[in-house]
């Protein structure tokens, strides 16, 4: 254990023998939901492991049920492992449930801005208003159907050239719609500094959404060290993310201003609002467009690989999704928005993805605000609901044999029917702080299976152990690195690839 830790948890004993004593004189009428047993002092702490790791909490489900209580440091945490539990807390009781805890070291970072962290009030609903009338519109979403064209247009030329380095195309591929779709902006490598930039933010983000970080929050002890103990370098990165955080706050949004001062700006989300005479202030949408940046750059990133992964273990629904492919749009053109509803396979496929392996299996937590009686049971206020999505999405009664990538599940009668258990409903998580970007993570990913499975084929290294269904655990979790063979379907997909334009 790293010595700022056993710092950390030292300094933290006093603290927490406080919030357990006090935690344990309240003698409530209603019982706590059921949970581990917590230990004296640190409550439930040993049964948080330092990650992210939803695989323990869905054990917990078949022994406590769909509401779990731990008390770590003498804080409520719940945890929500059932679709009923989700929908009657977090979209049922929304006004009571729709608050975000503290995170220290997004605070840290200078992340007052982002409505993602803020807390449930006006200045998050007037932010989070904004970001919904860009992305949640039919029109606009359809206004960004070029920018999606044309990163994965590249993508696939990237496989082409450099097929073993298809996670860095992939990746390109996120940053690229992403920018484009909110400044305008074409990025046109890896080692672009807005790229980076953007990286070295969601790295910061993805630990401090840790429970480690938040729940023991070492900071106050970091701030201590002194300078041969760490103190110095840990001060010089908490500066470093303040900066790349003001960055990508500012620096793509500065190049849309003066590309529209000249007139050469690209229609997009940042001009769009900007041109809208109305009441919102340039900072607001400043920072609205920042946000979607840090949002869905590993997001969509990681749905992308867990469909490689996928299709790298089934060989054999690859080739179904590439027969319906090949039958209904021929092989001399690539598919296209259009086709969405002529594909049912394609798209059950992205809703196996999404289900499969959630990009954010816990989600971001919430705060309730008030006391609640849940089914004769108390949860305080102040508790920090965390939603296990991944076993929201691993549930057998709704998707019997979970385990399996088995997009058959979504077809019936050679149709699509997503009426009762569509992934999207629940891999983006429950009421007022659902994720505002599904419609546009959905586009994403559609075009990008149905293009690629048109042109590329991919399947296990010849030689070597077959790829695993193992994922990486934190906030965004994504598949551990697997060896995959990429080739070219045939000679009318090379003839299509010859034909693509690079942007
Ligand atoms: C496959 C891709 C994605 C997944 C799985 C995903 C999932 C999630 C989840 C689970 C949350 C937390 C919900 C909660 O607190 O209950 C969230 C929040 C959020 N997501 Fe996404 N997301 C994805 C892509 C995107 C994209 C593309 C954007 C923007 C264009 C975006 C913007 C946001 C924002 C702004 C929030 C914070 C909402 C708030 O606090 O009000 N996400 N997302």
């Amino acid at each position: 254990m790293p010595p700022f830790a056993l710092v950390a948890a030292a300094s933290g004993a006093l603290v927490l023998t406080i919030g357990f004593l006090l935690s344990r004189s309240r003698s409530p009428p209603h019982p706590f939901p059921p949970g581990p047993k917590p230990l004296p002092l640190v409550g439930n702490l040993l049964d948080m492991t330092t990650s992210m790791d939803w695989t323990t909490f869905s054990k917990w489900t078949d022994r406590y049920g769909g509401v779990v209580y731990l008390n770590v440091l003498g804080r409520p945490i719940i945890l929500l492992n059932s679709i009923k539990a989700n929908v009657d807390l977090l979209e049922k009781r929304a006004s009571k449930y729709s608050d975000r805890p503290q995170f220290p070291l997004i605070n840290l970072a200078g992340h007052q801005w982002n409505f993602g962290f803020q807390p449930y009030g006006k200045e998050w609903q007037s932010r989070r208003r904004v970001f919904t009338s860009q992305y949640n519109s039919m029109a606009t979403l359809r206004s960004f159907y070029d920018a999606h064209r044309s990163a994965i247009s590249n993508f696939l030329l990237n496989v082409l050239r450099e097929p073993q380095d298809i996670s860095n195309h992939l990746r390109l591929r996120s940053a690229q719609a992403i920018f484009d779709v909110t400044y305008g902006i074409s990025v046109k490598s890896f080692d672009d500094r807005l790229v980076s930039t953007a990286e070295a933010v969601m790295d910061v983000v993805s630990l401090a959404l840790n429970p480690g970080m938040w729940i023991l929050n070492p900071i106050p002890i970091f701030n201590l060290l002194p300078g041969w103990l760490g103190g110095a370098t840990i001060s010089a990165k908490i500066q470093r993310c303040q900066s790349d955080l003001e960055d990508l706050r500012n620096v793509p949004f500065d190049i849309v201003k003066k590309s529209m001062a000249v007139g050469t700006a690209k229609p997009c989300f940042t001009t769009n609002l900007l041109r809208e005479s109305g009441p919102v202030s340039e900072e607001l949408i400043r920072d609205t467009a920042a946000i979607a940046m840090g949002a869905a750059y590993e997001t969509t990133f990681s749905a992308g690989e867990v469909f490689l992964l996928a299709m790298t273990m089934h060989e054999d629904i690859q080739r179904s999704a590439q027969n319906e492919i090949d039958s209904v749009i021929g092989s001399d053109r690539l598919p296209d928005f259009i086709d969405r509803e002529r594909l049912p396979f394609v798209t059950a496929i992205m809703k196996e993805v999404l289900r499969w392996h959630p990009p954010a299996p816990i989600g971001i937590p919430h705060e309730l605000l008030e006391d609640d009686i849940y089914e004769g049971m108390l949860i305080p206020s102040g508790s920090i609901v965390m939603v296990n999505i991944w076993q929201v999405l691993h549930d057998s009664e709704m998707y019997p044999g979970p385990f399996n990538f088995d997009p058959y599940r979504f077809i019936q009668e050679g149709k699509l029917d997503v009426s009762k258990n569509d992934p999207g409903r629940f891999t983006f998580g429950f009421g007022r702080r659902s994720c505002p970007g599904r419609l546009f993570a959905e586009d994403s990913l559609w075009l990008m299976i149905a293009q690629f499975l048109a042109v590329y084929a991919i399947s296990p290294l010849p030689e070597g152990p077959p790829p695993r269904a193992e994922f990486t655990m934190g906030g965004i979790s994504q598949p551990l690195p697997f060896g995959r063979v990429v080739r070219v379907r045939s000679d009318a997909a090379r003839k299509l690839l010859a034909e693509l334009q690079e942007d």
